[in-house]
């Protein structure tokens, strides 16, 4: 609808997303031929103009995303399809108070990623352009997703190094931000892009926060990236060995990343999602592995390297999970993501292939971890000892459906089989969350259709294989 308008020097080819509040769109540069992207962010206040004089609520997304472009759309025309706009310096958005940050709210999210942007592997903000109704900010563009690489392309199904690579830059893109005092708090493949060498790039600041401690149960990020501390906050203080009252009014922000590093480190290597959200009460398949998380093996086709990672991330007590820098150092030195398959067997990422290689940013803290310089050979025959604890009797082991697949929900039956139903529910959330007090009410985001296959790749090769013999068809 908007292709062929101009934006100063910019002609718009096509949208390439929509999200909560605004819309992404490919542009070339007339001159250079150079591409970008636009995300167009709408002002509340327009936005709110636009719904009363149309008599229109702005509950569903699709009907926002069509209101939004309609409403670009007539912007444009009015303008005979060429904006000239003026562009806000960069420098001044990063100089902006907290008060005028609040009373400017859609520049947050321009103010922490232009202050965190100098690391190699997070989307680079160039212009940011002022009109009347929305403000576009020019980035840097890359086609493709992490999400379509994993799900729709099947790119890391065969390549351990590659599954490394994009995520230890992820990591260290993380690492930048929380060293800055920005927490991200939207961390899903959605969020990553990649670049024709397979580099990854993190981008939308939309949720980030500078608030090193949030309160429980605020609810921020999308359900399935989402820690349990953001959802349902009942830790046991038994078992963990922390006071609730020294972590109940306020829990690290950082390791809610960290969390979300932890299913994405899943879905690269298993193409799945664990579970719906990691509620206790509304999901099942979460709630058994609150129990004991060793249903993880049952359920996923994962080594037991992989797992004793994974373990340690997915920690339901956010003051015990994995580090930032001992997670690299773990990822880097696994030698197997999976069973069977091409990922059984991963070689261990050297130092020197890290520095060079992985973390382009080489001021960041590879050179701390010398044991990563391991011949390769070495590795290979070095099959780490580990326990095995089988699960316990009702972790769901044989799974059967209704057939519909938005969600998964275990329900024993009297013999203790666990069978798969369905359910509709849609589970990304949203909150306002600058500061430790704020609005414990989630705002439910409409579910994307593209996270939903996630779970539905999850499933049909659940249903039709049974976790533990073949995990993918296609292998
Ligand atoms: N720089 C970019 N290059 C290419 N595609 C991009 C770029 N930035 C965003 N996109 C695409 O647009 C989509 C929406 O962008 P983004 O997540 O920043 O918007 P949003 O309004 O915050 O969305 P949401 O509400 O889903 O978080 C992304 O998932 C991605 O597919």
């Amino acid at each position: 609808m908007l292709s062929d308008c101009l934006l100063n020097n910019f002609r718009i080819t096509s949208q390439i997303g929509s999200g909560a509040y605004g819309l992404v769109f490919h542009v070339v540069e007339i001159m250079t031929n150079r591409e970008y992207a636009v995300k167009t962010v709408f002002k509340s206040s327009s936005m709110d103009e636009f719904y009363n004089k149309n008599g229109l609520n702005n509950n569903s997304q699709v009907a926002r995303t069509t209101l939004l472009q309609t409403q670009l759309y007539h912007f444009f025309k009015s303008f005979q399809k060429k904006l000239f706009l003026p562009s806000v310096d960069l420098d001044s958005i990063l100089q902006l108070t907290e008060n005028e940050l609040n009373r400017l709210p859609h520049y947050r999210e321009i103010a922490f990623q232009l202050k965190v942007q100098s690391h190699e592997n997070i989307v680079k903000i160039h212009q940011v352009l002022e009109s009347s109704i929305a403000t576009f900010i020019v980035m840097d563009y890359y086609d493709r997703d992490l999400f379509t690489s994993i799900v729709d392309h099947k790119h890391f199904i065969n390549d351990g190094v590659l599954i490394k690579k994009v995520f230890l830059q992820l990591c260290s893109a993380l690492d930048h931000c929380h060293r800055l005092g920005i927490y991200h708090c939207d961390i899903k493949p959605e969020n990553v892009l990649l670049d024709r060498n397979d580099n990854a790039y993190l981008c939308d600041f939309g949720l980030s926060t500078k608030s090193k401690y949030l309160a429980p149960n605020v609810c921020v990020g999308s359900s399935y990236y989402m820690a349990p501390e953001r959802i349902l906050y009942c830790l046991n203080t038994t078992t963990n060995g922390i006071h609730v009252d020294e972590c109940c009014s306020s829990l690290p922000t950082d390791t809610g990343d960290i969390w979300s590093l932890g299913i994405i480190l899943i879905n690269l290597t298993c193409i799945r999602n664990p579970w719906l959200k990691a509620h206790q009460k509304d999901d099942n398949t979460f709630h058994h592995f609150a129990n004991n998380n060793h249903v993880l093996k049952k359920i996923l086709p994962i080594s037991d390297d992989l797992f004793t990672v994974l373990a340690k991330i997915l920690q339901l007590n956010p003051y015990t999970r994995i580090d930032m820098k001992t997670l690299m150092s773990e990822v880097s030195s696994l030698t197997s993501f999976t069973k069977e398959g091409p990922l059984s067997q991963v070689p261990i990422l050297s130092d020197e292939v890290c520095m060079t290689n992985i973390i382009r940013n080489e001021n960041l803290y590879f050179e701390e971890m010398p044991h990563l310089a391991v011949d390769q050979e070495q590795n290979q025959e070095q099959p780490q000892e580990q326990e095995e604890v089988e699960p316990e009797s009702d972790i769901p082991s044989t799974y059967n459906s209704d057939g519909s697949m938005e969600k998964y929900d275990y329900t024993n039956n009297n013999n203790n089989n666990t069978f798969l139903s369905s359910s509709m529910d849609s589970t990304p959330y949203q909150s306002d969350i600058d500061d430790i007090g704020a609005s414990k009410d989630c705002k439910f985001q409409q579910d994307t259709l593209r996270n939903r296959l996630l779970c539905l790749q999850m499933n049909i090769s659940t249903l039709t294989d049974g976790p533990n013999e073949k995990w993918l068809p296609d292998y």
